[in-house]
């Protein structure tokens, strides 16, 4: 039997590769982390601290698992590769500070996307306590994932979540700008969002096409009225339907009365000449209480 993998390694994620012949599988987002930096960067950005309850969606082989480990986590995981778990099992440590890894750490096979998170996790955690949620995530899940954690019944700490760093540049957009659309409306009417750092594709393997970022949101305290959020999210999309059209234009469907529309906006204060990336998160939320509901 080969030696052990020391914690910890900067190599890690290479020696494990080699050791067990891991072939990356694309159609599961497969990009595991090499860069200890990157790795520790996560960390930090979700300011893990000792008995901190984490969700990590996708441990692969265990290289950010690992470290969130050694920072005092305890961490209950989603993966669907079936190949995985005997991995980690084997080489993630045994012992953290005197706790066995069975205290520490529990994995279920199962699309996180299907998760009933309190059941999956059950008496794993103390659910009166809040949660982080901390991924590398498989690119092809990022939207969805976002929507079904926001809509979550469980109290959440935090996410720290790395995505394609054109996902993130949307999450955190201003108004006036290419990347504000209904995706930062409707994360940003839910949570703050914090841009925790940049990470290079030479930073993964195999390496995708695009760089990366860490995204930290944080569930907001106060969060803006917004009765039926389906209602909410329709209408915005709809604002955007035709995003070089002038907001006059996207309304038609909506609104398909001339006059209509014109009061409505008169009423409102809002020039439909303007494009939908020029209007703040405000005045969708007045757009959507003026709309009926389908
Ligand atoms: C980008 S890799 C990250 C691996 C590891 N955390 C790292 O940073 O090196 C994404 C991981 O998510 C897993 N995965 C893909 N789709 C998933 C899903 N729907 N639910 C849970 N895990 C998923 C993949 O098998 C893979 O292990």
């Amino acid at each position: 039997m080969a030696s052990k993998i020391p914690i910890g390694s900067p190599v890690r994620t290479q020696a494990i590769v080699n050791r067990y012949f891991v072939k990356a599988k694309k159609n599961l987002g497969q990009n595991f982390l090499v860069d200890q930096n990157a790795i520790l960067g996560i960390v930090a950005a979700a300011g893990i601290e000792a008995d901190d309850q984490v969700i990590e969606i996708g441990p692969g082989i265990g290289s950010l698992t690992e470290q969130l480990l050694l920072a005092g986590a305890k961490v209950f995981a989603y993966e669907v590769d079936d190949s995985l778990p005997p991995i980690l099992q084997t080489e993630l440590p045994q012992k953290i500070n005197g706790v066995s890894l069975a205290d520490r750490f529990k994995l279920i096979l199962k699309d996180v996307l299907k998760a009933d998170f309190k059941a999956d996790i059950g008496d794993f955690f103390d659910f009166s306590k809040p949660i982080k949620v901390v991924a590398n995530l498989p690119y092809y899940i990022t939207t969805p994932i976002i929507f079904a954690l926001a809509e979550s019944d469980l109290h959440f700490a935090s996410l720290t979540l790395m995505m394609q760093k054109e996902v993130a540049e949307r999450l955190e957009a201003k108004p006036g700008t290419k990347a504000f659309g209904p995706l930062t409306i409707a994360v940003q009417t839910q949570m703050q969002v914090k841009l925790a750092l940049t990470v290079s594709h030479n930073s993964f393997m195999p390496r995708p096409k695009v760089d990366s970022s860490v995204v930290v949101l944080t569930p907001l305290t106060d969060k803006p009225a917004i009765s039926n959020r389906e209602h909410f999210n329709w209408v915005v999309k709809m604002c955007f339907s035709q995003r070089r059209k002038t907001l006059n234009n996207n309304l038609k469907t909506l609104v398909p009365d001339k006059d209509e529309r014109k009061q409505l906006l008169q009423c409102l204060g809002i020039d439909g000449h303007l494009r939908p990336e020029d209007l703040t998160i405000a005045q969708f939320i007045e757009i959507a209480k003026e709309i009926p509901a389908k």
